[in-house]
């Protein structure tokens, strides 16, 4: 049997941005959220699931970075720890995070608490960071191109919520601001990683494989706070307490 032959580096980009249309800017919970559908809980359910991803993010980028023997790399990747972790004195994106839980209504405490995190949000974040523990780093980085399409759910939030969510201070939507040059920075050198490394078809094919997991991750996040907070379904609602 003849091998299949590896795309261009032109054609693999394409197949990577075509992923899109499995980005959890379709899913309903998202969909929802753009139209001004969602209730003041329901936005307050997203922000303090979401927080749990947030806080998760530098520990998978940690363990990349344990596993990536390359300098270079590694320097321009600490950046994204610093991104959320903030630099020695400085506030990052968790903080960030922490004033748009204040800004919907929550307090940082219930938030920091996790106590709204649902198991299945929980779960699939977990896969994430357990994936970057044991994924060859090339692969891990890769992950993380799901931030190709983010700058435009990002951009979305911040035209749309002033109109459609009015009761949020927009100081709360600087989260989103920060990450439109952030997500497109860390997206060049994920791209870089990626074309230069898959080399073959089957790996090629490959490298779709793990960003269609991470994906998944994204979309069954948005499932579970949808069966909750949408279909008021959440895990053991037919259970007496
Ligand atoms: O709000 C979003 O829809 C969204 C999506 C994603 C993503 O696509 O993984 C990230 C972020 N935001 C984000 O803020 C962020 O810092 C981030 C880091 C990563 C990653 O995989 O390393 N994804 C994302």
């Amino acid at each position: 049997m003849t091998e299949k032959a590896p795309w261009s580096l032109q054609e693999f980009e394409t197949r990577i941005r075509d992923m899109e249309r499995f980005y959890h800017i379709n899913h309903p919970y998202h969909v929802m959220m753009h139209e001004g559908a969602l209730s003041k809980e329901q936005i307050r359910g997203w922000v303090a699931n979401r927080f749990y991803y947030q806080v998760n993010i530098p520990l998978k980028d940690a363990a990349i970075m344990a596993n990536c023997p390359d300098r270079d790399t590694r320097a321009q990747w600490v950046q994204r720890i610093i991104d959320h972790d903030g630099a020695p004195g400085e506030a990052g994106g968790i903080e960030a995070w922490l004033q748009l839980a204040e800004a919907v209504g929550l307090t940082r405490e219930e938030v920091l608490s996790e106590e709204h995190v649902l198991p299945g949000v929980r779960f699939a974040v977990d896969a994430y960071v357990n994936f970057a523990r044991r994924a060859d780093w090339h692969e891990a980085a890769s992950s993380s191109l799901t931030e190709l399409f983010a700058p435009k759910i990002h951009q979305q939030r911040l035209d749309n919520w002033p109109a459609h969510y009015p009761w949020i201070d927009p100081k709360g939507l600087s989260y989103f601001q920060k990450r439109l040059s952030e997500a497109r920075r860390d997206v060049e050198h994920g791209l870089r990683i990626t074309l230069s490394w898959y080399k073959t078809r089957e790996q090629q094919e490959k490298m779709i494989r793990i960003l269609k997991f991470k994906l998944d991750i994204l979309w069954t996040m948005a499932d579970a706070m949808h069966m909750a907070y949408v279909h008021e379904m959440p895990p053991y609602f037919t259970v007496e307490s």
